[in-house]
């Protein structure tokens, strides 16, 4: 099998059609909203919290919050909603996020979003979780992960996601390859487009992101959106105290299956780590957004579609 990833990867660029990059349209549909560029922030207690998601969902950009104060959810997407906010939450797959669900609909409190979060999303045990979420909440967008096959994106669709998140072990912080010997870190992008080939649902590709061309890559290759932890860590809108070593400044970005998360040392397959202290977010999102325009300026069109035809090469000797 032929694997490529994202630093051996260039596109092709096609002649410009824009006068200017500001007229490049960055948005993306996801669901029933449109957001303002293809991102969103990993579900990670060290990357995303409820002020956070309050931040980004008042400016238009999607998120979903993480699962790890599972008894504050159903509270999180109240406060949310009696704000005119979107709320999206994740879940896991054990019998209180089955309850959680129950609530959910006895209440009438309806998330616009919902992210099945699990490391080894093509199981039968989500695709149950899948079903009963569909049939009690019908409205909720259902997103699934994580997967890195086209045969679990085939059977998740079945089961009845609305859209699929493909990245088994390229993120940042993770150990997986190490510790299993499993997934898609070192050729992450190639997985994307083999997922891509077999999907009817948007794709969301999880991590390995590391330059916001990565962003405009992803998309090629197949991607709605991507998912980004380690690049949103360290900012001023992110959690975490600013920690100085050795007179730079760095905050904590740690795995959602690291010993830290986890409070034990079961089945870690995550580590934490230090990221450079980055300033505020607003910076970063409006240079991303600028990437992305330049993108599609070099590509020849107008949008984020015109992403998704480009020729690329492979560079070989890299
Ligand atoms: N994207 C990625 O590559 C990865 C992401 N993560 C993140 O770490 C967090 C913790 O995830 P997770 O480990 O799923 O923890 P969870 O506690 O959510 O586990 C999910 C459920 O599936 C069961 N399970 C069975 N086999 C597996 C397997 N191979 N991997 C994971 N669960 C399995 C677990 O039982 P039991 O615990 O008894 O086995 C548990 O009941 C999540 O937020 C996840 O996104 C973690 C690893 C990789
Ligand atoms: N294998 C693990 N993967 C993890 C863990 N915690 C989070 N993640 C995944 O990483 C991405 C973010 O990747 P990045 O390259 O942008 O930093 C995140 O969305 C998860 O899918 C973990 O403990 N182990």
């Amino acid at each position: 099998m032929k694997t490529f990833d994202y630093d051996t990867v260039r596109l092709l660029p096609k002649k410009s059609i824009l006068k200017s990059r500001r007229d490049a349209d960055t948005s993306v549909q996801l669901g029933q909203h449109t957001f303002r560029i293809p991102v969103m922030p990993a579900n990670m207690e060290s990357v995303i919290d409820q002020n956070l998601a309050e931040w980004l969902s008042a400016r238009g950009y999607f998120y979903v919050m993480h699962r790890f104060n599972p008894n504050q959810r159903f509270d999180f997407v109240q406060s949310m909603q009696q704000k005119g906010l979107i709320a999206s939450i994740s879940l896991g797959i054990t019998e209180e996020e089955y309850e959680l669900i129950d609530l959910f609909k006895s209440k009438n409190i309806i998330p616009e979003y919902i992210t099945i979060d699990v490391a080894h999303g093509h199981s039968d045990y989500v695709f149950q979780m899948v079903a009963y979420i569909k049939k009690k909440l019908p409205e909720t967008f259902l997103i699934v992960g994580n997967m890195g096959t086209p045969e679990a994106i085939v059977e998740a669709e079945a089961a009845g996601a609305d859209a699929t998140k493909v990245g088994i072990g390229p993120g940042k912080a993770c150990i997986t390859k190490d510790k299993t010997g499993f997934g898609t870190n070192g050729w992450q992008l190639a997985a994307l487009s083999q997922c891509a080939q077999v999907a009817t649902k948007p794709i969301i590709a999880d991590g390995g992101i590391r330059h916001h061309g990565d962003i405009a890559k992803s998309i090629r290759f197949g991607a709605t959106m991507v998912m980004i932890g380690s690049m949103f860590a360290g900012h001023d809108e992110t959690p975490g105290e600013v920690i100085e070593k050795n007179g730079k400044a760095y905050k904590a970005y740690y795995g959602s299956a690291s010993a830290r998360q986890k409070g034990n040392e079961h089945n870690v397959e995550g580590q934490s780590l230090l990221v450079e202290y980055k300033g505020p977010l607003e910076k970063t999102l409006k240079a991303m957004k600028e990437d992305l325009s330049s993108a599609i300026s070099y590509a020849g069109g107008k949008s984020l579609t015109s992403l998704k035809t480009v020729d690329y090469v492979v560079l070989t000797d890299y």
